[in-house]
């Protein structure tokens, strides 16, 4: 059933139940978890983890990798502990829930995708990304149209907005799971005659069924959109996504340990997502010192490192004398970068290359922890 944009707003903290036998029903207040406002007096500090869905098995497997491995006894035993962090409780909630319980103070710490951050979040102050970009979870939330009908040779927002067929009477029917977003990114882009329907999922169905004109949904590898003969348009991107570690600001200052947590798990996190970009390359090179020999790795662009080359003397005895002629040499470099880098090292004289994975690069003091600091004043 179509809805206008007015009559979609869901209130964030509580909604009303509505009942037709009873007027006293139809006020009673339901709430998203706590009523918020106060910090409960529990101890602990509870981190929510999405619960099932395709975020699920990817987050455990990020905080495996980063050793904060999650013992959980049963699949559908929804609390559980990192044994590395003490005092911390593990929460299995769907995701849009774990947004919701880190508003209502029942959470101090969660993973979620940006775009349910968004969507849920409706632009609080009170949750703050800690880390945006753990590298899995990755779509784009995405406006998309019919490839045929009257929508043949439109590809922009701009052309969509433009069509004769809408008007106050009959608008553009957006079907869409975001129902904040959404209509907030047809206001933003002043986008006037616009109406939103909502469904649970499978939206991509929405205008071959006659529901609605365009969807909005999320958009990963876009298989979907094209098995439904839709396309997406310029400029119709409302936002990019991934997942991200968020916190509520009112936790990390007021409830004790979750500051310290967060800084625990942004470390650990940084540490290992830098890591897992690069490998450990280590070469031999002959030379006359290490200095030249720094100075040859150093005229090759892909060779620099995280701070430059470790340059070591590789000593050999020869007729009774100790002496250097060859020199190690130890680098990172980017994944992406690996085939190039051996061929700039063995332009420079390079061999015996030797490539090793990292696990974790602890840098100085992550600029994300500054962040962070002064995002809370601290
Ligand atoms: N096709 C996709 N590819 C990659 N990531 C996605 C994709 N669809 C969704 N996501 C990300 O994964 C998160 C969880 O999506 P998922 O579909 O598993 O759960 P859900 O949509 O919240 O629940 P459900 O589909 O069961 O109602 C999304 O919020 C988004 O960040
Ligand atoms: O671009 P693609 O890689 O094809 O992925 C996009 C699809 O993935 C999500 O659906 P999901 O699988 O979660 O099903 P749902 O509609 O039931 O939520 C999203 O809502 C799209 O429908
Ligand atoms: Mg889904």
């Amino acid at each position: 059933m179509l809805t206008t944009m007015s009559q979609i707003r869901f209130p964030l903290y509580c909604c009303y139940a509505s009942s037709s036998s009873s007027a006293s029903l139809s006020e009673t207040k339901v709430l998203n978890g706590n009523p918020g406002g106060t910090l409960s007096a529990r101890q602990e500090i509870r981190l929510g983890l999405p619960s099932k869905g395709r975020m699920s098995s990817d987050t455990l497997e990020l905080l495996k990798n980063c050793q904060l491995s999650v013992k959980q006894v049963n699949p559908r035993q929804y609390v559980a502990q990192i044994p590395q962090i003490s005092n911390l409780e593990v929460w299995f909630q769907r995701p849009k829930d774990i947004v919701r319980k880190l508003l209502s103070g029942d959470l101090d710490l969660g993973i979620v995708g940006l775009d349910t951050l968004t969507e849920f979040g409706q632009g609080s102050d009170d949750l703050i990304i800690v880390h945006e970009a753990l590298d899995y979870g990755d779509c784009r939330l995405s406006i998309a149209i019919p490839q045929y009908g009257i929508f043949e040779n439109i590809n922009s927002l701009e052309e969509l907005a433009k069509m004769p067929q809408w008007t106050e009477e009959k608008p553009l029917r957006v079907a869409t799971g975001f129902t904040y977003l959404g209509p907030k990114f047809m206001k933003d882009n002043g986008i006037k005659h616009v109406a939103f329907s909502t469904a649970d999922g499978a939206l991509e169905a929405a205008p071959a069924m006659g529901i609605a004109d365009a969807i909005l949904d999320l958009v990963s590898s876009g298989t979907t959109l094209k098995e439904n003969n839709l396309k997406e348009i310029e400029g119709g991107i409302v936002l990019e996504s991934q997942a991200a570690l968020v916190a509520s600001r009112k936790s990390m200052i007021e409830r004790k340990g979750v500051l310290e947590t967060t800084h625990e798990m942004l470390e650990r996190l940084e540490a290992h997502l830098r890591a897992s970009g690069q490998f450990t390359v280590t070469a031999n090179m002959r030379g006359s010192s290490a200095e030249e020999v720094a100075e040859r790795v150093l005229s090759q662009p892909s060779l620099a490192g995280l701070q430059g080359p470790t340059v070591s003397p590789v000593f050999c005895k020869r007729d009774g004398k100790v002496s250097a002629d060859y020199y190690a040499i130890v680098i990172c470099v980017p994944k992406k970068a690996l085939y190039k880098s051996i061929q700039q090292l063995r332009a420079v004289g390079g061999s015996g290359v030797l490539i090793s994975p990292l696990t974790y690069i602890f840098d100085e003091e992550t600029p994300r922890w500054r962040q962070l600091l002064s995002k809370l004043g601290l």
